[in-house]
């Protein structure tokens, strides 16, 4: 089926640098999809190739189901045509002012000299003046700034010149819009008021995005999907609670928060690693075990957890950061690994506390062979 955006087969490089390779992916109408991934992974570029600022080397851009760059489906040879002759292709390209795309690049910031009525006007070129005012005063209705359009952009503050931003992305009733880390010049605290008033604003109108971040906690609570990208291709591609609960990777472990490994042992009460037994049936040897901080218990020894060996370990607290309503701790296992925990503001064990060490129950970890997690269902008993 086609989506809002549809790529296929989709390559670039930058000289002898492969930036995006290969790259199949489509966005349904409406989804809001997040790209993360390290520095250098390719995200931009995927961007730029949407909104026509790069031509691919190889594949196929759709937008709306039309064709904006690559080769059209194959034109078939002529019934007179050899057997075996290549089928002739023809190349398309549509120009970045022709694709139905909104931007909202750092780098496409407002124009200085405009008011922000002429900003937005900016994209409605070849629309009458009647039509174009109606929609400006929509769109700046639409993220609660309709006062400001005799304004200039540096008579609006950071989070104002953000929304007016995607006020303008979005008047020419673009089929996707694409945001390149769009809050990240906002400080913390306006980042994630103009993030969901943002999400909110395309929500209402229905409209597709692929927003580029750094950000884990904006990845998880912004896309729909998220596509952690590496080395020029998606790596996973799935819900939040797929890439953050099954990664499919070590990779994707450790990149969508934080995680520690723990090899595992399989002994005859089931699969264990140092912190316990661990709910998963599997017949996998040699397999580590992921084990994010939200999901270690830390309690003080005591007499149930005499003998419980089973269950956690004796460890001692090596670390302590205080993130302000939690608390990490870091805590040194009988091995000589460590392994983290977030501890609710309430709890702070101080540096050389013996704690015991365990998984919470009901926890089913990810379990990896080498640099894949494998499939798993959790242990019933
Ligand atoms: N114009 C260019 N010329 C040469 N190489 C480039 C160019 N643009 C990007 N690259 C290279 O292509 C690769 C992908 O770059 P890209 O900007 O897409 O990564 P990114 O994931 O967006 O990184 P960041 O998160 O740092 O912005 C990198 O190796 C980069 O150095």
């Amino acid at each position: 089926m086609t989506g809002a955006l549809d790529l296929t087969g989709v390559s670039k490089s930058y000289g002898d640098t492969p930036a995006v390779r290969a790259l199949d992916l489509s966005v349904a109408q409406g989804e809001i999809l997040a790209l993360i991934g390290p520095s250098g992974c390719g995200k931009s570029t995927l961007l730029r190739l949407v909104a026509g600022l790069e031509r691919p080397d190889q594949g196929t851009l759709r937008v709306g189901g039309e064709v904006v760059a690559g080769t059209a489906s194959a034109v078939p040879n002529s019934p007179n045509s050899s057997v075996g002759h290549a089928p002739v292709t023809r190349a398309q390209w549509v120009p970045p002012e022709k694709r139905r795309v909104g931007l909202v690049f750092q780098e496409h910031a407002l124009f200085p000299h405009l008011s922000v009525g002429d900003n937005i006007r900016f994209g409605l070129d070849g629309v009458r003046r009647t039509e174009q005012d109606a929609r400006v005063r929509e769109v700046l209705d639409l993220v609660h700034l309709p006062h400001v359009a005799d304004r200039y952009p540096h008579e609006l503050s950071g989070g104002e010149q953000q929304r007016i931003a995607l006020a303008r992305a979005l008047a020419p009733r673009p089929a996707v819009v694409l945001m390149d880390e769009p809050f990240s010049s906002l400080d913390e605290s306006l980042r994630a008021r103009v993030r969901t008033d943002t999400v909110d604003i395309l929500r209402a109108t229905g409209t597709t995005a692929v927003l580029v971040t750094h950000d884990q906690t904006e990845a998880l609570t912004v896309g729909d999907r998220i596509g952690v990208m590496r080395d020029g291709v998606i790596e996973q591609l799935g819900t939040p609670v797929q890439v953050f609960e099954r990664p499919v990777s070590r990779f994707v472990a450790s990149f969508m928060g934080d995680a520690d490994f723990l090899p595992s042992s399989v002994d005859e009460h089931g699969l264990a690693c140092e912190l316990g037994l661990v709910t998963v049936q599997t017949d996998v040897a040699d397999a580590e075990v992921v084990v994010r901080p939200h999901e270690v218990s830390l309690t003080l020894p005591g007499p149930e957890t005499d003998g419980a060996e089973h269950h956690g370990a004796l460890a001692v607290v090596d670390r302590v950061e205080y993130h302000g309503a939690f608390i990490l701790h870091t805590v040194l296992l009988p091995s000589g690994r460590t392994v983290r925990s977030w501890q609710p503001h309430s709890i702070r064990y101080p540096v050389g506390t013996k704690v015991f060490a365990s998984i919470h129950p009901g926890m089913v970890p990810s379990l990896l062979v080498g640099e894949r997690t494998v499939t798993h269902a959790p242990n019933t008993h």
